[in-house]
């Protein structure tokens, strides 16, 4: 990393870096792939939980593995989350912990945020709406892209249009929500070729169990916290309160975990994974048959 700003990164910012980069999406000097590069991340407790139940924001990584998070952030030109996430959390998704990007140049650009809202549920008054940004390279004028079903509102898409948002319809999946595949196709066509998936559980759940899509990077930050219930990190919440592990495709199409690294970023085990899904063939950045 050679740095360019007035201070040095921290110590924890240059080992987020050094742990993170050989893994990242590929520089935009690169060929456009037909897919964006996907890294699918998340935060959980010891006993697999990434939220209680109560719908409250719940701080899980420490300042530590934040620092890592928002330098993953960083390095991608787009992150995703479901509608619930935007709505229960009202994120900034920025890269406020950060202050280099992975090339050493000062100032971190955040990420084009991504909202999957198959019904446009996103308030106008989302505090990612209101949030100015600049990612170089991109089509979407680094507006906030909703991705939604013809299942939708006119109102409202005029609404958060006129808020700023960019709203592309795209095919509906099997349960009326936004079919991921397309999604990505849809983001790929607005020149975004990196997303960072980052939650919440319901959409980790569909892209696990997507055979059609390849994870090319996965990042767990493990925090050292039981719960004891709330929405499990994979598939979210059940009935009868609590939340439990959504059923996966058959086994053998669930991703195998591979190049496995862990490291500790303060009290946190943040683990590095490629995957492949071994049944499918589906092999690294590529939505297969589409
Ligand atoms: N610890 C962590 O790292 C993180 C924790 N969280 C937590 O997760 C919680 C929310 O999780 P959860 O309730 O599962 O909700 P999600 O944030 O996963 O949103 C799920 C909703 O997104 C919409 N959606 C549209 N298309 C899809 C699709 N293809 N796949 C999945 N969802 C789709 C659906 O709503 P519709 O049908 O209306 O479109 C769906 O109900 C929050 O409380 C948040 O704090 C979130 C991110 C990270
Ligand atoms: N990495 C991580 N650790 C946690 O403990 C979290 N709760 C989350 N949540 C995700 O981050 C979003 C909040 O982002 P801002 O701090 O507002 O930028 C939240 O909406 C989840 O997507 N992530």
């Amino acid at each position: 990393m050679m740095q360019t700003g007035p201070h040095p990164p921290s110590p924890t910012e240059q080992a987020a870096y050094a742990f993170l980069s050989p893994h990242l999406p590929p520089p935009r000097s690169s060929a456009a792939p037909a897919v964006p590069f996907l890294t699918l991340t998340y935060a959980q407790s010891v006993d697999g939980f990434i939220a209680k139940r109560d719908g409250r924001p719940l701080a899980l990584s420490s300042p530590f593995s934040s620092v890592l998070t928002h330098a993953l952030r960083a390095s991608h030109d787009a992150i995703l989350i479901g509608v619930t996430t935007a709505v229960n959390d009202d994120p900034s998704l920025t890269t406020r912990c950060v202050a280099y990007d992975v090339t050493g140049a000062h100032g971190a650009q955040s990420p084009i945020p991504v909202i999957l809202d198959s019904g446009l549920r996103t308030p106008v008054t989302a505090k990612v709406l209101r949030i100015p940004r600049t990612r170089r390279g991109c089509d979407s004028n680094s507006k906030v892209v909703i991705l939604t079903t013809r299942d939708h509102d006119a109102e409202q898409k005029r609404a958060l249009e006129a808020a700023g948002a960019v709203v592309v319809v795209v095919a509906s999946d099997a349960h009326h929500r936004v079919d991921f595949p397309s999604a990505l196709h849809a983001l790929a066509h607005h020149g975004i070729r990196s997303v960072m998936v980052e939650g919440g559980a319901t959409v980790i759940g569909n892209v696990l169990q997507s055979a059609n899509v390849k994870i090319d990077l996965l990042v767990v930050t493990l925090a050292p916290v039981i719960l004891g219930r709330g929405v499990h990190a994979v598939g979210g919440a059940s009935a009868g309160g609590g939340s439990q592990p959504s059923e996966m495709v058959a086994e053998e199409e669930t991703p195998r975990l591979v190049d496995v690294q862990w490291k500790q970023f303060g009290p946190d085990m943040v683990m590095l994974a490629k995957t492949a899904r071994p049944s499918t063939g589906v092999e690294a950045n590529g939505a297969r048959g589409l």
